[in-house]
C-alpha cells in the first residue's frame, strides 16, 4: 500500500479518522457509543471496587489519578496503570476506570491517570505528566512486585513505553512486567499536517522527538524482561495497522520481548471498550502476562 508521504490530505485524514472505519455504525455514533461505554464501565467499576479518587501526582490541577483497589489485600497484588487515549484531545480519567471491572475482582490494582489534553496541554506537557504519574505510582506502591503499564491507543502511550522503559527504569531496577499498546500511533509525523494536530500544534521537531519509533534505541538494553504487546484492531485503518506492524518489527529487531496481537472482529473503539469483559482475549492476555490466570 501507498506510503503516507504520497497521500493527498483527504486520504491522510481519512486514514487518521478511526471513527470512519467502524463497520458497526456511523462515525458520529461510534464516538458517542465509545464515550458512553467507557463512562458506564467506569461508573460500574467505581460501584464495585474500593477507590481512591483524585489522588494528586503533581501540583497541577490536571495532575490527578484514580486508584481501584481489590478487597483481597495482599503484598503480591499486581498493578496496572491505564493511560487513556483519544488523540491527546479527548477523554479523561472519568471514562478510564472501566477495565477495573474484571481486573479488580481478580486481585489487580488499577490506576487511571489524567493528564492535560489539548488545547490546554500539548505533547511535551502530556508526556512529562504521564512520566510524573508513573514515577509517583511506583514510589507509592514500591512494595508491590509487579507494576504493569498498560498503554492504550493513540500513543501517548507508546511514547511512554519508550520513554519509561528506556530512561526511567534503569535507574531504579525496573519492576515492570509488561506494556500493552493498543491501536496506537508510533510515528507522529504523518499527523502533523492533519486536523488531528490543530489543537496540538506539534511542530515536526516535537513530533519526531516524542515518537516511540525515535525512542526504540533507548529501550534496548534495559527492558528484555518486559513483555510488550502491540495490539491492533482488525478493522483499524490500513495506516493504523501499518504503524503497529512497523513498530512491532522495530522492537523485535532490537531484541525486545514483543508480540503483535491482531484482534479479530474489533474496530478502533471496541478493541478497548471490550476490556470491561473478563472473557475478552486482551483481558485474558493481560491477566496471563501478570501471572493471574
Ligand atoms: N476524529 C477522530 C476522533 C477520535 O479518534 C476520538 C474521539 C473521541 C474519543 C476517542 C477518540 N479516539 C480514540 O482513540 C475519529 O475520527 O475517530
Amino acid at each position: 500500500s501507498m506510503h503516507w508521504t504520497g497521500m493527498k490530505k483527504d486520504e491522510l485524514e481519512l486514514q487518521y479518522s478511526p471513527s470512519r472505519w467502524s463497520l458497526r455504525m456511523s462515525a458520529d455514533d461510534a464516538i458517542k457509543a465509545h464515550k458512553k461505554a467507557l463512562k458506564e464501565g467506569t461508573d460500574k467499576a467505581r460501584a464495585l471496587a474500593q477507590t481512591l479518587l483524585n489522588v494528586p501526582y503533581g501540583a497541577g490541577d490536571g495532575e490527578k489519578l484514580d486508584v481501584y483497589i481489590p478487597s483481597t489485600n495482599s503484598l503480591d497484588m499486581p498493578l496496572v496503570i491505564y493511560i487513556h487515549g483519544g488523540y491527546w484531545q479527548f477523554l479523561s480519567k472519568e471514562e478510564s476506570g472501566f477495565m477495573a471491572v474484571p481486573l479488580v475482582s481478580k486481585g489487580v490494582i488499577v490506576v487511571a491517570v489524567d493528564y492535560d489534553i489539548a488545547p490546554k496541554g500539548n505533547m511535551d506537557l502530556i508526556v512529562s505528566q504521564v512520566r510524573k504519574s508513573v514515577v509517583s505510582v511506583v514510589q507509592q506502591y514500591s512494595h508491590i512486585r509487579y507494576i504493569f503499564i498498560f498503554y492504550t491507543y493513540h500513543n501517548l502511550v507508546c511514547i511512554y513505553v519508550a520513554t519509561l522503559l528506556g530512561l526511567i527504569w534503569p535507574q531504579w531496577s525496573c519492576p515492570l512486567t509488561g506494556a500493552f499498546l493498543v491501536s496506537g500511533i508510533y510515528d507522529l509525523l504523518p499527523i502533523v499536517s492533519t486536523y488531528v494536530n490543530e489543537p496540538l500544534k506539534m511542530t515536526e521537531e516535537v513530533a519526531v522527538r516524542n515518537s516511540p519509533t525515535t525512542l526504540v534505541q533507548q529501550l534496548k538494553s534495559s527492558s528484555s524482561d518486559c513483555h510488550i504487546v502491540v495490539a491492533v484492531a482488525q478493522h483499524d485503518s490500513p495506516e493504523f495497522r501499518k504503524q503497529s506492524e512497523e513498530y512491532y518489527k522495530m522492537l523485535k529487531t532490537s531484541g525486545l520481548n514483543v508480540t503483535l496481537e491482531d484482534v479479530p472482529d474489533t474496530d478502533h473503539f471496541n478493541v478497548i471498550e471490550r476490556l470491561v469483559d473478563g472473557e475478552y482475549h486482551l483481558t485474558r492476555l493481560l491477566l496471563k502476562i501478570m501471572g493471574m490466570c
